[in-house]
């Protein structure tokens, strides 16, 4: 019988703790847009791997997933000013920008949703800023609480393709070079990592989506949410399929290679 030849992902954990007990935890949703849109199977990368345990799974797996999470990445990394403990996951920070490092000089193809955009650019050597609503003439991007959970995760503001990079195809695909997406988020790129280009800016100016320059795979990260309705909305699918796609590509030229 053939080998299933289906992309596995890795997608890295959050470390979360509940009654004392720690976790490491992915919400289901990711994991579903992951299997059921973009045709792969997911995996989990737990915290606290050595980055040679780290560039061995990536050696095994044909994608990188860094998902969005309440907390923050520590401005340690950035030189941001000091943030307080209980909005940090040091674990998560430390396995994500080892996992994008390896991932990039691997070639594998990598997408980052939310937090996992933040990582990208910090791990580029970009920086952030804490409180993005604070620039001059921006809007709120962080979600209403108040409202069910489908609605926070609803289309909320425009944002505009640029470039030509991953995401910005995926947009013009969908024959617009502009959509709406939710916004769950209070921070943001500050200033870009010379590495990445921009794919999209909403109408306040904030940087939403951005691609890999130099990379020679599907390597790109968006602010916004598509994994929430990943079934239900046309860039969520095409962002999760091309993604899937380029998984399946890095499949096909690791059983070329000698
Ligand atoms: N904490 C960062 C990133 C926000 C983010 O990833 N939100 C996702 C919330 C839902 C979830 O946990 O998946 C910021 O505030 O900018």
């Amino acid at each position: 019988m053939a080998e299933d030849s289906r992309a596995i992902v890795g997608v890295v954990c959050d470390r979360q703790t509940v009654d004392g007990v720690d976790y490491d935890a992915v919400r289901v949703r990711y994991l579903e847009a992951l299997h059921l849109t973009a045709g792969v199977v997911p995996v989990l990368i737990p915290g606290g791997l050595t980055d040679k345990e780290l560039r061995t799974c990536l050696l095994a797996f044909n994608g990188l997933l860094l998902t969005g999470a309440a907390s923050n990445v520590s401005p340690s990394r950035y030189g941001g000013p000091k943030a307080c403990a209980s909005t940090l996951d040091l674990d998560r920070d430390r396995t994500s920008i080892a996992a994008i490092e390896t991932a990039l000089s691997l070639g594998v193809p990598l997408f980052g949703i939310c937090r996992g955009l933040q990582e990208l650019n910090v791990a580029l050597g970009g920086t952030l800023s804490s409180d993005i609503s604070e620039g001059e003439g921006r809007g709120v991007h962080v979600e209403d609480l108040s409202l069910p959970r489908d609605l926070q995760y609803a289309p909320s503001h425009a944002i505009v393709a640029e470039g030509n990079g991953h995401i910005a195809e995926c947009i013009r695909r969908l024959n617009t070079n502009s959509v709406s997406v939710n916004t769950l988020h209070q921070q943001g790129i500050a200033r870009l990592a010379d590495g990445l280009a921009v794919d999209a800016r909403s109408v306040d100016g904030v940087i939403e989506a951005v691609s890999v320059k130099e990379a020679t795979t599907f390597a790109a990260a968006v602010q916004w949410h598509p994994e929430w309705f990943h079934v239900e909305d046309p860039l969520s699918g095409e962002i999760f399929r091309a993604f899937g796609e380029a998984c399946h590509l890095h499949v096909k030229r690791k059983m070329l290679q000698p």
